[in-house]
């Protein structure tokens, strides 16, 4: 998980008198802290060139050094670094002599999410993730039409920041996709059982898209919430909509394409669709810019012209960047931008 609760920060950055038996290591660089069967060293650099803090495993039981594969953003040596252990399956570390933001970092050793991973690298694996507060903590909604780069920009911040980032996956009854596994993009499910399940109030919200049904179920958010994460939904328009009408306090942020030929361009050069449902695509990617435009639901609108700027912004509004929020807001430079691309015509006239 990325968060600790406010008054457990604000604790530790008092001088660590939590009652938590924080092992202090002055200020050397390194730190050791026992997990299980497993003795956990962090700290210095294991890789010069990149300057991030290394972490090395004595494993006791085969009482051989393992060097693990560490996933996401590892925070930069320190002076000091001290430790304490959560719930038996993360550690939380404290930087010394550092700024507020950059001071409290997590790292997974034996979370859900980490298990997973080992099976699936068949290795030793952490995952580092920083800790945040406030704003940052909400779900993110991510809206726009289809091939405009949500799905891309979403696998962007999962691999960057793997233990911070929960995907929330959908039900669907269209067919899955080549490279799409059940479970891991959406549960593919038939319509029958589907609209039973949301007559049975399994579902937060839902919506006909393209011709097929796309739902999130309760347990589809719980599981993120479960595993301590924050959650991000692909939903269309409509979805937000609901989700922007229920209790549930979120970031809405609208993605839109350059032009509506960059977006053909896109859809086509993924391959994933039919001629048809093409087409399709590109007739409601019009109303739905539109509404994103005009629903008053969105807080952002990110301009997916450039892959690496819009990762960057959609960074910034999440309070992952130190500079402040990059989004192009809903403000009327953003209207106009919007208007521009509608207002051009696409190369295929749709029918
Ligand atoms: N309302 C709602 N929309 C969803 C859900 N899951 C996916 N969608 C939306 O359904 C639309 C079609 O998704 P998909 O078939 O994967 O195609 P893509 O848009 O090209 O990625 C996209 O706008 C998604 O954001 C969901 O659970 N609820
Ligand atoms: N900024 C970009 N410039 C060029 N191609 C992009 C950009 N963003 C995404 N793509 C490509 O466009 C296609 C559609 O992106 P995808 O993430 O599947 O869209 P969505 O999930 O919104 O349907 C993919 O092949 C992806 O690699």
């Amino acid at each position: 998980m990325g968060e600790a609760p406010a008054f457990f920060l604000d604790e530790v950055q008092k001088g660590f008198s939590n009652g938590f038996d924080l092992k202090s290591n002055g200020c050397d660089s390194t730190t050791t802290i026992v997990v299980g069967n497993k003795t956990y060293l962090i700290g210095g650099s294991s890789n010069e060139s990149t300057l991030e803090i290394g972490v090395q495993i004595f494993d006791q039981s085969s009482g051989e050094w393992v060097y693990p594969t560490v996933l996401g953003t590892a925070p930069k040596p320190s002076k000091g670094f001290s430790t304490v252990l959560l719930n038996e399956d993360r550690i939380l570390g404290i930087k010394k002599c550092s700024t507020p933001d950059d001071f409290a970092w997590f790292l997974e050793v034996d979370t859900p999410y980490v298990r997973q991973q080992k099976k699936i690298l068949g290795t030793e694996v952490v995952a580092w993730s920083k800790g945040v507060k406030g704003k940052a903590e909400k779900p993110v909604v991510i809206s726009g039409p289809s091939g405009v780069g949500k799905g891309t920009l979403i696998s962007m911040l999962m691999k960057e920041f793997p233990s911070m980032f929960g995907f929330s996956v959908s039900h669907t009854t269209r067919a899955s996709r080549n490279m799409e596994k059940d479970g891991v993009h959406y549960h593919f499910t038939d319509r029958s059982v589907m609209e039973k399940e949301i007559q049975d109030g399994k579902f937060l919200e839902f919506a006909s898209v393209h011709g097929n049904l796309y739902g999130t179920s309760v347990e589809a958010v719980e599981v993120v919430a479960d595993d301590g994460k924050r959650c991000i939904l692909d939903i269309d328009v409509q979805g937000a909509r609901s989700v922007k009408a229920s209790s549930i306090e979120a970031i809405f942020v609208f993605v839109c394409p350059p032009s509506m030929e960059e977006l053909e361009k896109r859809l086509r050069a993924r391959g994933t669709e039919t001629e048809e449902q093409v087409l399709k695509r590109l007739r409601n990617a019009k109303a739905e810019i539109e509404q994103g435009q005009s629903s008053g639901i969105f807080d952002h609108i990110l301009y997916n012209d450039d892959l690496e700027e819009c990762y960057k912004s959609l960074k910034k509004l999440l309070g992952l960047d130190k500079s402040e929020n990059g989004s192009l807001k809903l403000n009327p430079y953003g209207l106009i931008f919007l208007r521009i691309i509608l207002s051009r015509k696409s190369t295929r006239k749709s029918s």
